[in-house]
């Protein structure tokens, strides 16, 4: 067929680097942006194969998220918004390992495996971020889905969860919302406007809020958001690219792992401040107070505020709707004591990575999910979203108030997948309409204090895990010493996992005591290295 000669006519200017394994990973591929160019021609062939079996847009995102400026990556996005599902990521890793003059005969494969139909349309869109290497290499996606005959729309530079947004908003005919940047804001925008208006107990001075963008994409869509937020919101935006080097010692990654503000802000005493990652796909929040301490409020003190706000809503509306937060092994202890015990709302716990916790939230009429690094969001079943409409026309009085801020509430998340912006927008309104400061948000529950460590081994592989991560299975006696070493510490819990991104194991211990916390993750560190085959010189901090 005429098609597959483009296809291969193509693919030899897009050639793959002799010899290069990658693996299509927790969050897609990710590696240097100087061995990607094939990978993303594959990802396009790929994406529109996608489209012609699901008879629906497929999205394709250029980035690397928190990874440093010479690294790009590429991550697949589903119908309805979600990440692409676990067969296709992995029939990703087999087109794009597939050597030079195989790539045809892996893509015929996955052709017959799945039946697909190639004289069907396919559409894609696509978006990138800032990172220099993407404008290039987006287009090598874009060859990828020509070559196969597909209809692409290039949105050019575009946060991940807008991306994201826009494939749903299309696979919807427009009921999610329209498929436009335009419309996004417009959406989400208006939502914030509505849940705010009537928000009496907040001050001009609560309405500030710093905003840390990473140097990156985030930070031009934050520029285009404030125009539509009437002045509900002021923003002062650091690190917004026009000096600073993308996620270099700023964004929510560096705040999260190292506790500490980003440089490049100004962070004032008692000021609520929020950093977004490299794509704007996680948040986190923190403040210094009177005696210069940093307070950090990670994705778990999002969950517990978006949460009880919406167990409040529900009570007040008089609706019977199942709520759960959805964790990973990482959530602090606190965290999910806090929202067990006092605000006895359902916990799960999944693993790493926010597919397995997309997927867990899905089975609650309401599932809030957070890693504690903030990357997450909110999910609203159908029979919920149709219940709260419902009600804001069959009811009066409190209830039909309580009604419209639970409507206007599901108005302001993005539910395809974490986003900065929406997010930030969700937790703006909420302390606006609680009357709220961020030093009262922080006091629901006092964290843990904890410390996460990583080591080298030779094949991290060799370490398997259980009960979401939560418990080493392999190799012998690791579970045990781990067991023996928490044994020594107050209030203590430790696990170990090999990481889904990185080459490395990583360490998780909270203790009491900051002390203890660092003591028991070191020595957990070593425990690793002496059972796992450690390589390399000491276990080193986390950085
Ligand atoms: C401890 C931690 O923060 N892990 C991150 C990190 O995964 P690892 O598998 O731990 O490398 O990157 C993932 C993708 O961004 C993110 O989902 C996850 O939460
Ligand atoms: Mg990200």
């Amino acid at each position: 067929m005429a098609q597959f000669q483009d296809v291969s006519k193509q693919s030899a200017l897009h050639p793959k680097p002799a010899g290069l394994v990658l693996q299509y990973g927790t969050a897609g591929f990710r590696t240097n942006a100087k061995l990607l160019d094939h990978i993303m021609f594959r990802m396009g062939l790929l994406a529109t194969l996608r489209s012609k079996k699901t008879n629906a847009t497929i999205g394709v995102m250029v980035t690397a998220s928190h990874n440093p400026e010479e690294d790009n990556g590429v991550k697949l996005v589903d119908p309805m918004g979600e990440m692409v599902t676990p067969t296709w990521e992995g029939y990703a890793t087999q087109l794009a390992n597939a050597e030079q003059e195989d790539v045809l005969a892996a893509l015929k494969e996955i052709i017959e495996k799945e039946a697909i139909n190639m004289s069907q349309e396919a559409d894609v869109f696509i978006g990138k971020d800032t990172r220099s290497s993407s404008e290039s290499l987006s287009k090598a996606v874009l060859d990828g889905v020509s070559a196969l005959g597909g209809h692409n729309k290039d949105y050019g530079l575009v946060t991940t969860p807008q991306l994201h947004y826009m494939v749903r908003c299309q696979n919807t005919q427009g009921k999610y919302g329209e498929a436009t940047v335009e419309g996004y804001y417009t959406k989400f925008c208006h939502a914030f406007i509505q849940l705010t208006k009537n928000a009496s107990n907040c001050t001009d001075d609560q309405k500030h809020l710093s905003v840390d963008g990473a140097n990156g994409i985030g930070a031009l869509k934050v520029r285009e958001l404030e125009s539509h937020l009437k002045k509900e919101l002021h923003i002062s935006l650091f690190n917004d690219g026009s000096a600073g080097k993308l996620n270099h010692q700023c964004g929510a990654d560096f705040v999260k792992v190292q506790q500490n503000p980003p440089t490049g802000m100004t962070v004032n005493s008692g000021e609520r401040c929020c950093s977004f990652d490299g794509d704007a796909d996680r948040i986190v929040y923190y403040y210094t107070d009177s005696e210069g301490h940093f307070h950090l409020l990670d994705g778990d003190k999002i969950a517990t505020l978006i949460s009880t706000f919406l167990k409040e809503l529900l009570t007040q509306a008089g609706l019977d709707l199942e709520i759960a937060v959805v964790q990973t092994a990482y959530a602090n202890g606190s965290s999910t004591n806090y929202l067990e015990e006092t605000m006895k709302v359902i916990v799960r716990c999944t693993k790493t990575g926010v597919k397995h916790l997309h997927h867990a939230a899905q089975e609650f009429d309401i599932g809030v999910y957070f890693e504690a690094n903030g990357h997450g969001t909110v999910l609203f079943s159908e029979a919920a979203q149709e219940k709260v409409q419902q009600l804001t026309e069959d009811s009066s009085g409190e209830r039909k108030r309580a009604a419209l801020l639970l409507q206007n509430t599901i108005d302001v998340i993005n539910q395809t997948v974490g986003d900065a912006i929406s997010d930030m927008l969700l937790i703006e309104a909420i302390l606006a309409i609680k009357g709220m400061t961020i030093q009262q948000w922080d006091a629901m529950y006092e964290d843990l204090p904890s410390r996460q460590l990583k080591v080298k081994v030779s094949d991290r592989r060799v370490i398997d895990t259980a009960d979401a991560e939560r418990r080493a299975v392999s190799p012998a006696g690791l579970q045990e010493a781990i067991g023996a070493l928490v044994r020594k510490y107050g209030r203590a819990r430790s696990f170990v996992r090999p990481s889904g991104t990185e080459d490395v194991v990583r360490v998780y211990a909270e203790a009491d005591t900051q002390e203890s916390a660092d003591a028991l993750a070191h020595e957990v560190s070593l425990a690793v290295y002496r059972l796992a085959g450690g390589v390399g010189g000491e276990p080193k901090p986390l950085h």
